[in-house]
């Protein structure tokens, strides 16, 4: 829930916001000021990456503790044991638990971390608390052969391997590697032990004992690490047997795409046709508050109208014998506008042209229903691979939409608050008047300054303050900020932002043909952006169509989402 404090990203996403100048009203109502319905977060390769990210702090938390209780002991109640008045073994026990402390501590559990940086986290905690096992226990093994006996080296070790095993998300085969790698130290640090140590060798070479020692090591962590390597299987198969479980009616849910403020989408296969689409659902938790409900299925009727190549076509509307709610909709490869700037920073003016000429086919539609969208953003505009052709504009979510004839919805609407993303409404709607169409108008004018600057028009922190720089400010120039903006367009995009609705274009027909005649239109088509996408899509040169689809390296957090798939999906 966003606060006075909203971080930047909040202004983004859809909300409740007092209208301009009516802020008192919705103090009086007992409202917060900002009440955030809805907002974008994750995708699905952020949540691949948040599982790990979550495990490894449990896990190095956990880590933290243990070592840090041994280190007390150490110094409150140190024991003969001749390790606790060693220096060096206090020093090494200290740094190992200052890592472990640091990790915890560091992996802030809202970041979202690429999985490369995750996994060099992941050597880091159980490679340092290897090194030092092996440390204490070659110099255990030395103390205790000056001592005329040999001790076994396998707890730690196995506690070890037990914690990976137990939090660590992984296939069974990268885990059987790794453990196995952790089986084989303390057997090594016993072997070095002997080619070093004159005691050691001695005490292997003329008792029994140094037999019994090695043989019962090596019998324990085989066993530990085959009991691990099972454990590690059985959590896998668990999750998969639990996910595939997770089936919407004639539907099967294959991965979580993202969440909204709503609830999640997921990419989902029909079982019977095996064609790929995208399920939006809300939990039955969410499901019973009637404004989440009610815009649910505003959304789900109003893009179910409208049958414009450029809108989201939708296939199903349901609910589950457990009360969720879900739609079904076509599956959209590719990236929405906003992961396309945050990734790849502003775009060509012939670019911009040709996506919101395309949007603007959308909504004239939309508009021609007498259905104000309400909720334009770059978030709901995707560039996906349609009919072969990429770049291929999509309007998405249209659950604010409103009709010109409607009286105020009460599920919808609250009095003195208005509904919608902060960073680019219009002033009518900021005002909480009535809206048209020319306000979808001012907010394309907002999302071409985005896609042109790669910010918004106005830049407040507070969704307030934003709201009424809409009213009141005077948007910057786009080129002052960006030196090669084609005057053209930058005279549209500010057409656009007029405060007054009678300043815009009258229509979005009339704003798509001033486009069309810009000196740029049509200097962006299929080759240019089968081009872009070839050398953006794909840094790892992976298939083009199976990267788009996968959603793979195509997003700034994305990373290697088949592995713990079934994990994601367990949490999600
Ligand atoms: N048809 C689709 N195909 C592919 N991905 C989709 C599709 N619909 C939504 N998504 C992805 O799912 C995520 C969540 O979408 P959703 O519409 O729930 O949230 P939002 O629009 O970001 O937030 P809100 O609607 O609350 O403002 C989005 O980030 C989007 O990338």
């Amino acid at each position: 829930m966003a606060t006075a404090n909203s971080t930047e990203s909040d202004l983004g996403q859809t909300v409740v916001v007092p209208a301009a100048g009516n802020e008192r009203a919705a103090h009086n109502a007992g409202h917060k000021p900002v009440a955030v319905v809805a907002g974008s977060e994750a995708d699905f390769s952020h949540e691949t990456n948040n599982i790990l990210r979550d495990r490894l702090r449990q896990a190095s938390l956990i880590l933290f503790c243990g070592y840090l209780a041994f280190l007390i002991k150490a110094f409150v109640a140190p024991s003969k044991n001749f390790m606790e008045g060693n220096s060096f073994y206090i020093v090494m026990l200290a740094g190992v638990t200052a890592i472990m402390g640091l990790v915890a501590w560091r992996l802030c559990s809202k970041c979202h971390y690429f999985l490369g940086h995750l996994r060099g986290v992941e050597y880091l905690v159980f490679g340092s608390s290897a090194v030092l096992f092996v440390t204490f226990g070659y110099t255990t093994l030395l103390y205790t052969a000056g001592q005329g006996y040999l001790v076994p080296l396998t707890p730690p070790w196995l506690i070890l391997i037990f914690t990976y095993a137990l939090f660590i998300p992984n296939n069974w085969r990268r885990a059987a590697v790794i453990m196995t790698i952790m089986a084989v130290c303390p057997l090594l640090t016993i072997l070095v032990a002997w080619g070093s140590s004159e005691k050691v060798a001695d005490l292997i070479e003329n008792t029994s004992d140094f037999h019994h020692v090695f043989l019962e090591t090596v019998m324990a962590m085989a066993f530990g690490t085959a009991v691990a390597i099972s454990g590690v299987r059985l959590i896998r198969t668990l999750r998969t047997q639990a996910f595939e479980a997770q089936q919407l009616g004639q539907y099967k849910l294959k991965r979580l795409l993202g969440r909204g403020g709503m609830g999640e989408v997921y990419l989902a296969e029909h079982l019977m046709l095996k064609r790929p689409c995208a399920i939006k659902l809300i939990r039955p938790e969410k499901a019973g508050d009637p404004a989440t409900l009610a815009r649910f299925e505003q959304e789900v009727q109003s893009t179910a109208k409208l049958t414009h190549w450029n809108t989201v076509e939708i296939y199903d509307f349901g609910r589950t014998d457990d009360g969720t709610f879900y739609y079904v909709m076509e599956y959209l490869p590719g990236m929405s506008l906003d992961q396309i700037v945050d990734m790849h920073g502003p775009l060509p003016a012939s670019r911009i042209i040709h996506l919101l000429a395309q949007t603007c086919d959308a909504l004239a539609e939309a508009h021609a229903h007498g259905m104000v969208h309400r909720d334009i953003k770059p978030a709901n505009i995707f560039a996906a691979k349609r009919g072969g052709a990429y770049d291929v504009a999509k309007l998405l979510d249209f659950g604010l939409v409103r009709s010109v004839h409607q009286e105020n919805d009460l599920h919808l609407t609250q009095d003195g608050m208005v509904t919608g993303s902060p960073l680019y409404m219009s002033p009518e709607q900021a005002r909480g008047d009535d809206v048209d169409a020319r306000s979808d108008i001012y907010a394309l004018g907002c999302v071409a300054y985005f896609l042109l600057t790669g910010r918004p028009p106005f830049n407040e922190t507070r969704p307030i303050k934003l709201v009424l720089a809409h009213v009141q400010d005077i948007a910057e120039r786009p080129s002052t900020l960006r030196a090669d903006v084609p005057a053209d367009l930058e005279s549209i995009i500010l057409r656009c932002l007029e405060k007054s609705p009678d300043d815009r274009f009258a229509n979005v027909l009339a704003l798509r043909d001033a486009l069309m005649e810009c000196q740029d239109a049509g200097d962006w088509n299929r080759d240019a952006a089968l081009e872009w996408w070839q050398c953006h899509g794909c840094p790892k040169k992976r298939e083009l169509d199976t990267c788009i689809s996968q959603g793979i390296e195509m997003r700034p957090e994305s990373s290697d989402a088949h592995e713990v798939s079934s994990a994601e999906l367990m949490k999600a």
